[in-house]
């Protein structure tokens, strides 16, 4: 059924300073515990970021607006963890460029509300692959997708979502801050005290309520909280025991005392723009991927999707070249760096990235799903710029260098994706990439075919971890007989999400310790407990509860060669995944191209620096 209503908005954080706009996301609708947020998106690896920008030796001179383009860019990305890519690369550094919630989401520590479901991108349905057949999108699109976000709390409609920026992100919560728990708490007192003045309204004058009020504030629950939360506690709360009921009405004690971290429905309308206008799909186009799927009818002219452009006024950025590394022993790993100035091929991101042929600079589209937008000649949408007040025109007037000063270190620029005409729920989404772009695939394609036909390129391709996932969605993995018989592909590692009792129990099979599988209490498994397993057995059983496939299995692990097995592994907790230095990604001479904005549209002035008088 046609979903009308909007799900999710941008809108401007409240994070947000005065020197500094930031967009954020926020609920349309109630959000129930434990439910997908907003996407699923696509992940881009980007390989070696700082070693295809930086030379080995120091003194040689740094080119200045790279780097801080790279520093800039650096706030914006992930380590490869929530996209299930982390094994992808042997030697070298991958990070992971996510549009959506992973460039807009917001960083509240006291608030968080989402965090990525890491299972979610390893079991991502295969969409629009062809197993085992080379064409000439291979390595051209992303091979990671359906990465997404779950609720970790009821958020209820108009709340601002924050997410779980992980372990490395320097912000933490301090301790006076309070928690989502904290809040609750305090609406439930809140409530209490409040029919408590009602209730004695009549008996009670002026002062002693005053009194009482007073005391329970500071006394009672100040006490309770300790030093540090209770000031808060106090400080937040009205003045006076008839206001009380105020808090309810604003929307709890949070909303109460940050009101810019909840909204109401006709705030989001007029000062957001809905995120989820649009979804992820298989695209209709042969060899092209995913596609981005209207999710509900669009009438020409209205948006389809608004895109936050992060400015990358260094194009270069994207250039990879030959790469070398020194180990220094130290706890962050080997260095990497380029080992001469030589280009030899471009980042897969540059396929995802926005320019101008009379422009060194790219755009990093963040909006969600929108990096999904397929090209066509027949395009039923377009780009046009952003009339929100936090789309920054007066930025058209600034030079690259300008770009990356103290002012300008946010993403200031917003352009929109808007319907040519009336587009139906479930049509895919097409703008024009512009005659660049289509004469580079072009010629691409004949190159391709060219060399398919004499030999110098694969016709078949091999069957990947993506292929082997869904054919296996569907049976019993193998067992050691069975293998022996005909083992998986060479390209792929079969690995399970290792969820067991901490203690063996009293059993031994194979004359080994014993551990049982658990599942997780809400169902999500941690990409940190991702092993290598070897099936050793397997049984069908009942357990329609678990999975939809009826097996479960007995594995010994690599890390222990074997030493121990674990029972009752169910099916949905394997995965494959391709070897490091296999996947699409590494396909050779893939396509690259950035798509272009459109000359009208792209300003006139510093951003032409390319542009021939
Ligand atoms: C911005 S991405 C679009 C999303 C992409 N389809 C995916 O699955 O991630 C651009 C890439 O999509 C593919 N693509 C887009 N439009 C295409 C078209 N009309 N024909 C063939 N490939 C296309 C090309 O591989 C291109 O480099």
């Amino acid at each position: 059924e046609e979903d009308l209503e909007c799900g999710m908005y941008m809108a401007i954080s409240s994070t947000s300073t005065v020197d500094e706009t930031r967009w954020g996301i926020y609920a349309g609708k109630d959000i129930p515990n434990g439910a997908p947020l907003g996407g699923p998106d696509v992940a881009i690896n980007i390989f070696n970021l700082q070693g295809n920008t930086q030379m080995a030796d120091e003194n040689e001179e740094a080119d200045s607006l790279l780097a801080s383009t790279v520093d800039f860019f650096e706030q914006f990305i992930w380590v490869p963890i929530p996209s299930g890519s982390q094994f992808d690369l042997e030697d070298g550094r991958t990070v992971t460029a996510i549009p959506g919630a992973g460039v807009l989401g917001g960083f509240n520590p006291k608030l968080t509300n989402a965090d990525w479901n890491h299972s979610a991108a390893y079991f991502r349905p295969s969409l629009g692959e062809q197993p085992g057949v080379n064409h000439p999108g291979r390595g051209a699109y992303s091979n990671f997708y359906h990465v997404e976000l779950r609720s970790k709390d009821e958020i209820p409609a108009g709340r601002e979502i924050f997410l779980e920026y992980g372990d490395n992100w320097e912000e933490e919560a301090k301790e006076e801050d309070l928690t989502t728990e904290d809040y609750r708490k305090l609406d439930a007192t809140v409530e209490k005290m409040a029919n408590f003045f009602d209730k004695y309204n009549d008996e009670l004058d002026e002062k002693a309520k005053t009194d009482i009020y007073d005391f329970l504030i500071r006394d009672v629950m100040g006490a309770a909280a300790g030093a540090g939360k209770g000031r808060k506690i106090v400080d937040l709360l009205p003045a006076y025991p008839e206001s009380l009921p105020k808090v309810k009405e604003s929307g709890g004690s949070l909303a109460y005392s940050q009101p810019k971290s909840i909204r109401s429905t006709a705030w989001l309308q007029n000062h957001g723009r809905c995120i989820d206008n649009i979804g992820p799909g298989a695209s209709t186009i042969p060899h092209a991927g995913r596609g981005a799927f209207a999710r509900r009818k669009i009438k020409e002219g209205g948006l389809v999707a608004p895109v936050p452009l992060v400015h990358l006024p260094a194009g270069s950025m994207m250039d990879m070249h030959e790469i070398g590394s020194s180990d220094d022993g130290g706890e962050e790993g080997p260095v990497y760096y380029k080992l001469s100035d030589e280009v030899q091929g471009k980042q897969l991101l540059l396929n995802y990235l926005y320019g101008h042929p009379e422009s060194s600079m790219l755009f990093f589209p963040s909006g969600s799903v929108s990096c999904l937008i397929n090209h066509s000649k027949e395009p039923n949408a377009k780009l046009v710029w952003s009339t929100h007040p936090g789309h920054q025109r007066h930025w058209y007037d600034m030079s690259p260098e300008e770009l990356l000063t103290m002012e300008t270190m946010y993403i200031g620029l917003l352009i929109e994706v808007v319907a040519l005409r009336d587009i139906e729920e479930g049509e895919e989404i097409f703008i024009d990439y512009g005659d660049e772009w289509a004469a580079a695939w072009e010629a691409h394609v004949k190159e391709f075919e060219t060399k398919v036909a004499s030999g110098d390129l694969p016709k078949d391709w091999p069957i990947r971890a993506l292929d082997l996932n869904d054919e296996f969605s569907k049976k019993a993995f193998k067992n050691p007989d069975e293998l022996a018989m005909e083992p998986y592909p060479n390209n792929v590692m079969l690995k399970c999400f290792v969820q067991v009792t901490p203690e063996v129990i009293p059993e031994k099979i194979d004359g080994k310790p014993v551990r049982e599988w658990v599942m997780p209490k809400d169902g999500v498994f941690d990409s940190d407990s991702l092993e290598d397993c070897t099936v050793t057995d397997y049984r069908e059983v009942d357990n329609g509860v678990m999975s939809a496939i009826p097996y479960n299995y007995t594995v010994s692990l690599g890390r222990d060669g074997g030493a121990t097995r674990i029972k009752d592994v169910p099916h949905r907790a394997f995965v494959f995944v391709d070897k490091p230095g296999t996947g699409d990604q590494f396909a050779q001479n893939p396509f690259r191209h950035y798509i272009s904005i459109p000359d009208d549209v792209f300003p006139q002035g510093p951003w032409r620096d390319l542009k021939q008088s």
